[in-house]
């Protein structure tokens, strides 16, 4: 895989220098992308790093790339490793490293889709045996080869949907935002699982207003969110709360608070 490429737009800093001197350490996202050799790993890497399709990589070259990204008004790094998986290898060093996964088959070659189950069970099996929820998406690559198609669409969503993951068909080899949806998609699955893993945190409630606390108005529920992106109640995390109460994980109750006869409720 060409990295003069990808290191024209990638950056190795999570810093961002202020105007006065100082910096602002940026939130960062680790994904990496699992799929047999030929699905198109490296080419939607690299699309997604430089807008470009390139055809041919060193398919046996793995490594790791870095791209400042704005989404939803909030800057991030981006980090993706493009991994080769050879026999022998120990895949667990990329679950350990990763915050989200995307695993990708070729829409034109059955036995990708078949080895993308077995890339999505070794992650489950991963995230049982460590307690740590790795958001992954499923990708079905190559759609621009409609003519050679293997496996169809509902093929794909039904397995995303069996394994509670984001599913997307795609190409590297055309639209450019299709592979953005892609990578966007995953970062904000990310960031609702960071949110979702935040301990609850105290916070200072009065009826008058000195500036830095919060009032809420009378019979009224807060909802307090954090800056830059938006908590939306993904189907993954509507199944993920039915799956948890099956299993008998309960979330943390919501604390609730009475002052001067009326109570509030504090969403963290
Ligand atoms: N038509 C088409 N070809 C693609 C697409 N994505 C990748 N390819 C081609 O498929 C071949 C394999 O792509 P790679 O990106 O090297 O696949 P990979 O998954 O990274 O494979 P390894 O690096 O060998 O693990 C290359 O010739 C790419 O040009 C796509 O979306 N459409």
């Amino acid at each position: 895989m060409p990295t003069a490429n990808a290191s024209n737009t990638a950056t190795m800093t999570s810093r961002k220098p202020q105007r006065n001197g100082s910096s602002v350490s940026l939130p960062e996202f680790n994904i990496a992308l699992l799929g047999v050799l030929g699905v198109g790993k490296s080419a939607l890497t690299v699309k997604y790093l430089t807008r470009r399709y390139i055809m041919e990589y060193d398919p046996y070259m793995e490594d790791t790339y870095t791209k400042h990204e704005c989404i939803d008004a909030q800057e991030i790094i981006v980090r993706i490793m493009d991994t080769y998986d050879r026999e022998g290898s120990d895949p667990e060093r990329y679950l350990r490293w990763a915050d989200g996964i995307i695993v990708v088959y070729s829409i034109t070659s059955r036995q990708s889709y078949e080895e993308a189950r077995n890339y999505i069970c070794s992650v489950l099996n991963y995230q049982n045996k460590t307690t740590r929820e790795i958001p992954l998406a499923l990708v079905g690559n190559k759609m621009d080869l409609e003519r050679y198609r293997q496996v169809s669409k509902a093929e794909g969503s039904a397995l995303a949907t069996e394994q509670e993951c984001l599913f997307y068909e795609t190409t590297a080899a055309e639209d450019y935002q299709c592979v953005e949806t892609v990578f966007h998609g995953i970062v904000k699955e990310i960031q609702r699982e960071k949110e979702r893993q935040m301990p609850l945190q105290p916070l200072f409630i009065t009826e008058d207003k000195p500036s830095g606390s919060i009032s809420l108005g009378p019979g009224s529920t807060g909802s307090l969110q954090r800056p830059g992106f938006r908590r939306a109640k993904s189907p993954k995390s509507e199944a993920r709360s039915e799956k948890d109460s099956a299993r008998g994980v309960h979330k943390k109750s919501v604390p609730s608070f009475r002052i001067f006869n009326k109570s509030f409720k504090i969403f963290n």
